[in-house]
């Protein structure tokens, strides 16, 4: 008998990463892993205290441990134009709130940071920031703006334009600025972890990559499946799906450094070395 426990993996409770999860599954490999399905901010605190030891985390947290972290290649959860489910949600156009204040959504790191670079590097616009929780109706009573990610998001992008709402989607916003893909989450594995046990490591990266592999020639059917418990119709999650990139390439990477080094100048955190972000090598 084996006495290797299995590695203790995180997922995003969101719709985002759904097809992720429709891999693992239709793959079989959900058998040898321990899920811990959570949203992004508590997987992030969970991962860092070696709870578990591989995790989906925010692009942002990653750089402020990438000292501790290593990233797993070819998957993230980002897009290359539309997110559809990174948003701010605003009554009034963007460029007329100097002065105002932009309630961002408690659940999200990265999203709320690029909106902020966005608001004040990109637009110029001088606004106070709160955090709160992530309901829209409830930021814009106190707010003239609402930054919300995931399955909230995502419900704004479809709901908000009916109650004359402008929905403004910070993936097409990133490359109209910069013309590169956005990263908004990327799989970290505690750097430790990686080096005691990098066959473990290879292997759950070899399962992430074979279940979108998997997905992707299935994304009708997860889609509809999805659907039946969700607030959203098989065509529009299949759409949603097809929008998001979770591939963390030689493009992606490139966009990745982009953001990091923003956010480093805005002291937000720590600068990524030259040569990073560190790879694990499968
Ligand atoms: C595309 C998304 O990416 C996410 C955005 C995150 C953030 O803004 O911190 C964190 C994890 C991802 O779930 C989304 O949530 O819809």
């Amino acid at each position: 008998m084996s006495d290797l426990r299995r590695p203790r993996v995180g997922h995003i409770e969101f719709l985002n990463c759904m097809p992720i999860y429709w891999g693992l599954m239709r793959s079989g490999a959900l058998i040898d892993v321990e899920l811990t399905r959570d949203t992004p901010v508590a997987l992030n605190d969970a991962l860092v205290a070696g709870e578990l030891d591989i995790a989906p985390i925010s692009l942002v947290e990653y750089l402020r441990h990438a000292d501790d972290l290593v990233l797993l290649p070819d998957v993230a959860v980002g897009s290359d134009g539309p997110v559809l489910s990174v948003n701010i949600v605003h009554p009034r156009p963007l460029s007329d709130m100097d002065g105002g204040r932009v309630a961002l959504g408690s659940s999200s790191r990265t999203g709320v940071l690029l909106a902020q670079m966005l608001i004040s590097e990109r637009l110029g616009v001088d606004v106070e920031y709160v955090r709160t929780e992530p309901d829209v109706p409830r930021m814009l009573r106190n707010a003239d703006a609402a930054v919300v990610i995931g399955d909230v998001a995502l419900r704004a992008k479809y709901e908000a334009p009916k109650q004359g709402l402008t929905v403004t989607d910070l993936g097409t916003a990133w490359r109209d600025w910069t013309g590169l893909p956005m990263v908004f989450a990327v799989w970290a594995v505690r750097r430790e972890y990686a080096e005691r046990h990098p066959g473990v490591v290879k292997d759950v990266h070899q399962a992430f990559t074979r279940s979108l592999a998997l997905c992707r020639d299935e994304l009708d059917e997860a889609a509809a499946a999805a659907s039946r418990w969700e607030p959203f119709d098989a065509a529009t999650l299949a759409g949603y799906f097809r929008a998001l990139d979770f591939s963390l390439g030689e493009r992606q990477l490139t966009g990745l450094r982009a953001f990091a080094a923003k956010a480093a100048e805005r002291g937000e955190v720590p600068p990524l070395p030259a040569d990073g972000p560190l790879l694990f090598q499968p």
